[in-house]
C-alpha cells in the first residue's frame, strides 16, 4: 500500500459536476487540506472558460485548502502543483525523459499536453476563504481534437507516450505525496526553491515563444520566471514581465 501524506484528507467520488465545485461546497467545513478525486465529472472546466472533458480512466481531482498568505502568494501554488504532477509522473513511470513544464502550469510529455491545472479561489480583502487547485491528467486517453482550441498544444496521454497504465487512485497517491513535499518546501522556504525547481523543468527556456492575452501578443526569448511568478520575455520592446497569458511555441 502506498503512503498518504499526513494531515491531508481524501474523498473519492464516482461522479460530480466538477471537483472544483465540490471544493467550493466543502471549503467552509475543512479541518485541513483535502483531495477530492472524481471518477467522472459532468461539468469539468478548464482555463479561459473552456470545457474539460476527461474520458474514463483519466485523472480529475482538486486539492482544496484554506491558505492564510496574501492572494498573490497563494497563487504561486500553481507552480507547486505543476511540479507535483511532474514528480508523480516520474515516480509512476520511472522516467523524466520528455516531461516538461509549460508556463504557467501545464505539464507536457513529448511536446504534447499531458496535464492542465486550474486554480480557483474565493474571498478577497481580508484574505482568501479557500483555494482550489484543479488538476486533470490524461492518464489513458486524450480528449478528441474537436474539443481543442486552434493552436493549442496537442493532447497526449501517459499511456500512449510511455506504455505505462496508471489508475486515477494510484496517480492521486503519488501526486498527494509529491504535492505535500513541495508544499512543505513552499511554506518553509518560500517561492525561491520552487521557482528554481520549476525552471529546471521548464519547456522552451531560452527560446523564442509567444505570449497571447485577449488584448495583446508578445514574442520574445523566454528569459525566466520572476519572484512573483511572472513570465519574463526579452522582446523587441525590451524586457517584459507577463502576469497572465497563453503561451504558444
Ligand atoms: O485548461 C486547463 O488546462 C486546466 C484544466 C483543469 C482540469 C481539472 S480536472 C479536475 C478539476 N475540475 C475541473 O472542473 N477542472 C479541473
Amino acid at each position: 500500500m502506498m503512503d498518504w501524506p499526513e494531515g491531508y484528507g481524501k474523498r473519492i467520488l464516482d461522479e460530480v459536476d466538477s471537483t472544483l465545485d465540490e471544493a467550493a461546497r466543502i471549503a467552509a467545513d475543512l479541518s485541513g487540506p483535502e483531495w477530492i478525486l472524481a471518477k467522472r465529472q459532468t461539468k469539468g472546466r478548464g482555463r479561459r472558460g473552456r470545457a474539460w472533458k476527461e474520458p474514463q480512466g483519466n485523472f480529475a481531482a482538486t486539492l482544496v485548502m484554506r491558505p492564510t498568505e496574501p492572494p498573490q502568494v497563494v497563487a504561486l501554488r500553481s507552480f507547486v502543483a505543476a511540479l507535483a504532477v511532474y514528480d508523480a509522473c516520474e515516480a509512476l513511470t520511472g522516467r523524466t525523459e520528455g516531461l516538461a513544464l509549460k508556463w504557467p502550469n501545464d505539464v507536457l510529455l513529448n511536446g504534447g499536453k499531458l496535464s492542465g491545472i486550474l486554480l480557483e479561489s474565493a474571498g478577497a480583502g481580508q484574505g482568501l476563504s479557500h483555494l482550489a487547485i484543479g488538476i486533470g491528467v490524461n492518464l489513458v486517453e486524450t480528449p478528441m481534437k474537436e474539443w481543442l482550441d486552434p493552436g493549442a498544444v496537442w493532447p497526449v496521454s501517459l499511456l500512449s507516450e510511455t506504455g505505462v497504465q496508471v489508475t486515477p487512485e494510484d496517480f492521486l497517491n503519488a501526486l498527494a505525496l509529491a504535492y505535500a513535499r513541495y508544499e512543505h518546501q513552499f511554506t518553509t522556504y518560500g517561492f525561491d526553491p520552487i521557482r528554481t525547481a520549476w525552471l529546471a523543468r521548464a519547456a522552451k527556456l531560452g527560446e523564442v515563444i509567444t505570449a497571447r492575452t485577449n488584448k495583446s501578443e508578445t514574442t520574445g526569448t523566454f528569459e525566466t520566471v520572476d519572484a512573483e511568478g511572472n513570465l519574463v520575455l526579452n522582446s523587441a520592446k525590451g524586457r517584459v514581465c507577463i502576469p497572465a497569458a497563453e503561451i504558444f511555441f
